[in-house]
Formats: structure tokens, C-alpha cells, sequence
């Protein structure tokens, strides 16, 4: 499936006050590619996220979804950085609620589907293990099974790994590459991590501060799989170095205009 994100502009208002976020935002995300969506604090990073995922509504603009493979309304999930798993209960349940509440599946056949991720995320023989019995990584490991068990679309995922510690996090971005090759969904996933960006994704999308426009656009071409490899390792040093280059001086403005707030 395409994504097809036309001149989104989005604000809130807080009393009479209206905040700027997003300003004509246009981005394709094609059919099984991995977009990153990198840029300051408070850009407006989840707020096009959660439009996309039709949890908000822009101000002007449209987000499309089309393409051959897209028979009815597209199925999306999301992929938070708290996982939302329900602490009453275990592993398998709280992948079958993400079933119940899509109505994606007869009931008979949730068990191979669920089975069948519970194995893709490495979680065999904890089936019956409730989150508070499990590592950060593996609840986190629960949380994507159970967006990818409703067979999305579209898969959004807003700083999944930011609340793991820093090793945690490395092992997780490996196994999300594995992963992903093996579904190859059209994907979105925000982070203020540049080297998360650099490791996981086809193409960057950097945004300005507030209010969000589309700053630039960088591909990375180098296989997923090989770009820890040490003869990519200046190719990747570059692309991570023209990222910072883009978004540093906006994000320490940003900065300031956040302790400003305070
Ligand atoms: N529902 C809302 N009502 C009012 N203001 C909001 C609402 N949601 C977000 N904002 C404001 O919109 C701006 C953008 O928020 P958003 O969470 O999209 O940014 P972000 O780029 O994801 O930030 P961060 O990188 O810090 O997570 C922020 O200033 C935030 O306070």
C-alpha cells in the first residue's frame, strides 16, 4: 500500500492561542518502504503520525491510502513507546485483544495467528508470562506482535525503542530489521535518534522545528542488513553527520524555546 500524505497543516488551539504544528506536509511513503521521520522537539513528529493512523484530523490537506493490494478500508497500527499492554494480562491475551478490538480475524483462527508472531518475535514459551514477568524489550516484543498480528497496512510506530536502555535498544533495532524483512510493510517510524533512522530506514524525512515543514528528504541506499558492516561505516558516518548538520541548529532553538516555556 501507498501512503499519500498532501499539504497536511495542522494547529491547536488552547484557549485563544493557536500553536502551528504541521505546515504543508507532503510525503509518499511508497509501497514496503521504511520511513524515518526525524526533527526537533515538539515538531510535530506524532501529531502527523496520529494523523496518519486518522487518530486526528488536519486542518487542510489529506492523507491518502491507494494502491492494487489495498482491497477495502487499509488496517493500521501503531507502535508506542509505552506499550499499552493490559497488566491483567498474559502475552497471548493481550495479542488476541488487538484481534477482538479489530475484528480482523474468526475467532478459530487466532491461535495460529497468534502463535505464529508470538514465534516471528522471538517470544515462543512465554505465551502464558504477563507483562510484569518480562524485560522492557520483550514487552515491547509483545507490543509489535500484537500490531502485526491484524496484518496491517500500514505500520506506525512512535518512538518504540526511547523508553529501553541503550543496549536493549541496539538489540531491538536489529531484530526490528530481521523483522521487517520478513513483512515488509509500509512503514513510519519516528524517533529523535538519528542513527536509529540511519540503521532502519529506506529514506529520512527531516522536519523543521515548529511549526513542522519538510526540511529534506535523504535515501540510504546501503542494504538494511549491511549497514553496521565497517565498509559502509563512512558512508553511514556521513549521512548521519548531514542529519545532524540539517536539524541541529533548529533543534537547539527548539530547545531553548522549550525552556523558555517552562
Ligand atoms: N492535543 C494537543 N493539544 C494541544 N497541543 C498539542 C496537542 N498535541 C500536541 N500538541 C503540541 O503540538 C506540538 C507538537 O507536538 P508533537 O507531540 O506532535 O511533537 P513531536 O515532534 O512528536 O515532539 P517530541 O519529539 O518532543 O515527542 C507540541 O508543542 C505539543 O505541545
Amino acid at each position: 500500500m501507498e501512503v499519500i500524505i498532501d499539504q497536511v497543516s495542522k494547529s491547536f488551539r488552547n484557549g485563544k492561542k493557536v500553536l502551528p504544528v504541521l505546515e504543508d506536509i507532503n510525503i509518499t511513503l511508497h509501497k514496503e518502504e521504511f520511513v524515518a521521520l526525524v526533527g526537533p522537539s515538539g515538531c510535530g513528529k506524532s501529531t502527523l503520525l496520529n494523523i496518519c493512523a486518522g487518530l486526528l484530523s488536519p486542518d487542510a490537506g489529506s492523507v491518502y491510502f491507494t494502491g492494487e493490494d489495498l482491497k477495502s478500508e487499509p488496517r493500521v497500527s501503531i507502535v508506542f513507546q509505552e506499550t499499552g499492554l493490559m497488566p491483567w494480562r498474559n502475552v497471548y491475551d493481550n495479542i488476541a485483544f488487538g484481534l477482538d478490538a479489530g475484528h480482523v480475524l474468526p475467532k478459530k483462527e487466532w491461535k495460529e495467528r497468534i502463535d505464529h508472531y508470538i514465534s516471528l518475535v522471538g517470544l515462543s514459551g512465554f505465551e502464558k508470562s504477563y507483562p510484569h514477568q518480562l524485560s522492557g524489550g520483550m514487552r515491547q516484543r509483545v507490543g509489535i506482535a500484537r500490531a502485526l498480528a491484524i496484518n496491517p497496512d500500514l505500520l506506525l510506530m512512535d518512538e518504540p525503542f526511547s523508553a529501553l536502555d541503550a543496549q536493549t535498544r541496539i538489540i531491538m533495532q536489529q531484530e526490528l530489521v530481521d523483522l521487517w524483512e520478513k513483512t515488509r510493510l509500509t512503514t513510519l517510524y519516528v524517533t529523535h535518534n538519528i542513527q536509529e533512522a540511519v540503521m532502519l530506514a529506506d529514506r529520512v524525512v527531516l522536519l523543521s522545528r515548529r511549526p513542522g515543514k519538510v526540511r529534506n528528504i535523504l535515501s540510504i541506499t546501503i542494504p538494511r542488513g549491511d549497514r553496521e558492516k565497517p565498509e559502509h561505516a563512512e558512508e553511514i558516518d556521513r549521512l548521519t553527520r548531514t542529519i545532524w548538520e540539517h536539524i541541529s541548529k533548529d533543534a537547539l532553538e527548539a530547545m531553548t524555546e522549550v525552556n523558555g516555556d517552562e
